[in-house]
C-alpha cells in the first residue's frame, strides 16, 4: 500500500503563484485525473509530486517520507514518472529505451536479467511495438513514441505513477487501451495520477479527480462527485453536459462560453 501527501504545495514563477496552497491524499488502488484548463498548473504539481521541482512552500510525502530527503534511486523505485511531450534524443530502439525504464532495479553490472527480458516483451507487446522493438526511436510516429514512454513507465512496476499528458498523440484505439492499462494498474494495487485533457476518458475511467484551476485546486473527490457542470464550467468555461460519470458509459460534452477577463 503506497500513499502520497501533498501539504500546501506552492510553486512562485516569473512573481506570481502558479500551484497555489494544493492539499491532496491520495493512495494505492485510486486512478486520479488531474485535470484543468491549459496554464491551471498541472504539469507543475505532477513534477512537484514526483520530487523534481522543490515547491517553494509546503511538502511532498511518499509513505510518510518527505520526497525531498529521498535518494536519487529511492525516489526512482517509490515512484515512476511520464514527463509532457516526451522527446527521442538520441537513436537508441524502442527495446533500449523501454529497458531504461528498469534502471533503479537493475544491478551496476552485467546484462539484463531473464526475469526483466520478459517484462520487458510484454509491455512492448501490450503497447502494440513489439513489431518495432528494433526500430530506432528517433524515427517513431508521434503515437508510437508516445505508447514506447508509456510501456518505459510501467515496465518497472512502480507503485506509484506520475503521468503527464499519457495520452497525447495517440489514436482512438490507443489512447482507450492506454487509459484502460492505467486503470487496470490502479486496480492491481498501484496510485496512477495522470494529467489528461480527455475529459470523457476521465469520466469513465478515473476512480478520483482534481481539478485545477489558476494554480488552486477547486475540487478533489470522485469521479462522480468531481465531474459535474458546474465544476467543469468554473475550470473551463464551458458550459458542459455530464452523463454517467464514473461508469463505463460516461459521456462529457461542451460548448464554451465566452472568454473570462478575470485571469
Ligand atoms: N519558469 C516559469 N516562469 C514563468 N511562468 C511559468 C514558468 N513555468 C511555468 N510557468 C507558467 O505556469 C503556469 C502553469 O504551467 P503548467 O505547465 O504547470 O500548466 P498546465 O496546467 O500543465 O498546462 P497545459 O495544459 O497547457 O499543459 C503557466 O501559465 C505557465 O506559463
Amino acid at each position: 500500500m503506497s500513499r502520497l501527501e501533498a501539504n500546501g504545495l506552492t510553486l512562485r514563477r516569473g512573481g506570481r503563484a502558479i500551484v497555489q496552497d494544493v492539499s491532496l491524499r491520495m493512495q494505492s488502488g485510486m486512478f486520479l485525473g488531474l485535470i484543468g484548463a491549459n496554464g491551471a498548473g498541472k504539469s507543475s504539481l505532477l513534477a512537484m509530486l514526483a520530487g523534481l521541482l522543490r515547491p517553494d512552500a509546503g511538502q511532498v510525502a511518499i509513505d510518510g517520507q518527505d520526497v525531498a530527503g529521498l535518494s536519487l534511486r529511492q525516489r526512482a523505485l517509490a515512484r515512476g514518472y511520464l514527463p509532457q511531450n516526451p522527446r527521442a534524443e538520441w537513436p537508441v530502439s524502442v527495446e533500449r529505451l523501454v529497458v531504461l525504464g528498469l534502471t533503479p532495479q537493475l544491478p551496476a553490472f552485467g546484462g539484463l536479467p531473464a526475469g526483466l527480458q520478459q517484462q520487458v516483451a510484454r509491455v512492448l507487446d501490450q503497447f502494440d511495438m513489439a513489431g518495432r522493438a528494433q526500430q530506432s526511436v528517433t524515427t517513431l510516429s508521434g503515437g508510437e513514441l508516445a505508447r514506447t514512454m508509456l510501456a518505459r513507465a510501467l515496465v518497472g512496476d512502480p507503485p506509484i505513477l506520475l503521468a503527464d499528458e499519457p495520452l497525447a498523440g495517440l489514436d482512438p484505439h490507443h489512447a482507450i487501451d492506454g487509459i484502460g492499462r492505467l486503470r487496470a494498474f490502479a486496480d492491481q494495487g498501484r496510485l496512477v495520477i495522470a494529467a489528461l485533457h480527455e475529459l470523457t476518458m476521465v469520466a469513465r475511467h478515473a476512480t478520483h479527480v482534481a481539478v485545477l484551476d489558476q494554480g488552486r485546486l477547486i475540487a478533489f473527490g470522485t469521479t462522480q462527485d468531481v465531474m459535474k457542470a458546474d465544476i467543469l464550467r468554473q475550470a473551463f468555461q464551458v458550459d458542459a453536459c455530464v452523463t454517467g460519470a464514473g461508469t463505463p458509459t460516461a459521456m462529457v460534452d461542451f460548448v464554451a462560453l465566452a472568454r473570462r477577463t478575470d485571469g
